[in-house]
């Protein structure tokens, strides 16, 4: 048995929850759809289903690309927040015209995922209301493809994340093209722990450069009040490789276990609930609008 405190609605401040981990997962009642809107198994990469040459490139120029000094590059360059000055809803709104060419469940503009996967934890999990908010912006950092936020080519942006500095997990969705990444070969990056330390947390591995690091950096710098277990979902939603397979595990340190358990709970909901029937946008937007205001402040700076 774990305690966890995360500040639940309704509860004094510091109060506690206790949970293990299985009680977390189980307080719901999603059933999981077999098969995605293609009729596919979710996250098959093999299968053609139509969008599989698509995902396999974007994979491909992922691969080669991000290495070590890019992903600090971007980090610098996005740290500056000089982009512009929004409201989160307005953001999600810009994800109208995106669709995502690393995914082969969703092919619906991105507006649509993040409510799909808002409603169905709302449902479950309908005290929990930082984790709604959560799943609401969890994507919002897609914003990157347009040419405002520095238009950067989808392998940046989307697509699984992994760390960089050290081997590539062969358990990456098609790890094969790492092997033109010119980190592959480099012998400070292509050991097990590379330049990290095991237990140093999550927090001093570089990942990949895309919308989950980005978003993380935006609600943290504008002083967004959510939950640390929601800054990690929106960081580390992406990172299949340890939530499915746990790889990497040995940089994790227990602030970064404590998360993952929430994390392991949104990720279903992420996934599953890509479907194509459609939330009606303007019915739920009062409600996300009230959660915007409460964790966040009307304009931020992206
Ligand atoms: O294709 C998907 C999509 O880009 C998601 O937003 C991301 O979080 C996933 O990990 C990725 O595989
Ligand atoms: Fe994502
Ligand atoms: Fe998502």
């Amino acid at each position: 048995m774990v305690t966890i405190c995360i500040g639940k609605v309704g509860q004094a401040k510091g109060q506690k929850i206790q949970l293990d981990a299985n009680e977390l997962v189980s307080n719901d009642e999603f059933a999981l759809p077999e098969k995605n809107a293609f009729g596919n198994s979710f996250r098959d990469y093999e299968t053609d289903n139509g969008r599989k040459d698509i995902v396999e490139q974007h994979y491909k120029s992922s691969h080669i690309n991000q290495t070590y000094e890019f992903v600090k590059q971007m980090r610098e360059e996005y740290m500056k927040l000089d982009k512009a000055e929004m409201g989160i809803w307005e953001c999600c709104e810009l994800l109208n015209e995106i669709v995502d060419e690393s995914d082969p469940d969703l092919d619906e503009p991105q507006i649509q995922h993040l409510l799909q996967s808002a409603e169905a934890i709302r449902k479950d999990y309908p005290n929990e209301d930082w984790l709604h908010l959560t799943a609401l912006i969890h994507d919002l950092g897609k914003i990157l493809v347009l040419p405002k936020f520095g238009g950067l080519p989808q392998w940046a942006v989307v697509g699984d994340t992994f760390p960089v500095g050290c081997a590539f997990d062969e358990s990456n969705v098609h790890h094969k093209y790492f092997k033109e990444n010119p980190d592959f070969n480099n012998p400070k990056h292509n050991t097990r722990n590379g330049v990290y330390i095991e237990g140093c947390g999550l927090d001093n591995v570089l990942m990949s450069w895309g919308h989950d690091d980005y978003m993380y950096m935006v609600a943290k710098e504008n002083g967004t009040t959510l939950p640390s277990a929601g800054l990690f979902i929106v960081r580390y939603h992406s990172f299949y490789p340890l939530h499915k397979y746990g790889a990497y595990s040995q940089f994790m340190k227990e602030e970064d276990k404590e998360n993952f358990k929430w994390l392991k709970v949104f990720n279903k909901y992420d996934l599953y609930s890509k479907s194509k029937v459609l939330v009606d946008v303007e019915k739920v937007k009062p409600y996300y609008e009230s959660l915007i205001a409460k964790y966040f402040p009307a304009k931020l700076k992206w």
